[in-house]
């Protein structure tokens, strides 16, 4: 069966007096091949814990977590499962270990033992796809933080992951590297198919999800498109909509007609233009 399921999955730790924490309790869920999920919640309610089940870097508890039918609790699948589903974390500094750019992008393809035309192919390709070809030559150290989570992302697509984790990828970039990793992301999807499930607390970077989830003390509290989360949820778990959620939430009740599911910019305009058409 294609997608991942996570089937009843609690996640329990020790902390260090040894006493359990909970990290994720009883969670089912069900990502479709093709989806754009984003993950929200406050800090310590699960999100990273999620994400690193879904690749077999933890284990559950209780429950199982399943890879396009592979279970992640069987050694034997866990590099193909690694290979399906490829993590990006908040810091690249953490992640980049190579002194040059091509180098870094390479190093998974290499790990899969393919040969040496198809590794160039790909290293060509996915530099393409995050506008680095020209720097590939360069360390990166020397680019900047959105730059830097660019080359961390084409090193994960280099592996040709169905599914594309990433956990809180712009929180340490400036507006303008946040927007580039967010539009990257939103053409990967849309252009290659690849799933993508993006944990943020930023819910401007969520606002162009499909679907949204909102974790609260280990549980999912909130599955539905961001509108609708945004709309429903707002008061319960302290989000802060997208500023273009609250400016219609404010038209709307000054008497303005919009759409409902306003959460971008776009839709805005569109939701703009009909009410003007229909009233002249
Ligand atoms: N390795 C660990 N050992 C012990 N407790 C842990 C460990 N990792 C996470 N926890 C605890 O599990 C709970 C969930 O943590 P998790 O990091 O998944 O939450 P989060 O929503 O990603 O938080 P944040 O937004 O701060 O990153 C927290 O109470 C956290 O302290």
């Amino acid at each position: 069966m294609q997608g991942i399921q996570l089937q009843n999955v609690t996640k329990e730790y020790a902390n260090s007096q040894g006493q359990k924490i909970c990290a994720l309790k009883a969670v089912n869920l069900s990502i479709k091949p093709g989806e754009f999920i984003g993950i929200a919640g406050k800090n310590g309610s699960g999100k990273t814990t999620l994400a690193r089940l879904l690749n077999g870097l933890h284990l559950p508890s209780t429950g199982r977590v399943i890879v396009n039918g592979m279970d992640t609790g069987r050694r034997r699948q866990i590099k193909e499962i690694r290979r399906q589903v490829a993590m990006v974390f908040q810091n690249p500094d953490n992640q980049l270990v190579s002194p040059v750019i091509e180098e870094e992008v390479a190093f998974g393809p290499e790990n899969l033992d393919l040969p040496e035309e198809e590794i160039e192919r790909r290293v060509d390709q996915v530099l393409q796809i995050v506008g680095l070809s020209e720097l590939r030559h360069t360390s990166p150290h020397m680019l900047s933080g959105g730059q830097k989570q660019r080359v961390a992302i084409a090193a994960a697509l280099a592996m040709r992951p169905a599914y594309l984790v990433l956990d809180e990828p712009t929180s340490m970039l400036d507006q303008t590297g946040r927007q580039g990793i967010l539009d990257y992301l939103r053409e990967l999807n849309k252009r290659q198919g690849i799933t993508i499930i993006l944990i943020s607390h930023n819910m401007e970077d969520l606002a162009g999800a499909a679907r949204m989830i909102l974790l609260q003390e280990g549980s999912i509290v909130c599955d539905a498109p961001p509108w609708e989360a945004f709309n429903r949820e707002e008061k319960n778990l302290d989000l802060k909509p997208p500023n273009i959620v609250r400016l219609a939430q404010m038209l709307r009740k000054s008497g303005y007609l919009l759409d409902e599911q306003i959460t971008t910019l776009e839709q805005m305009e569109n939701s703009i233009c009909r009410l003007l058409k229909s009233t002249t």
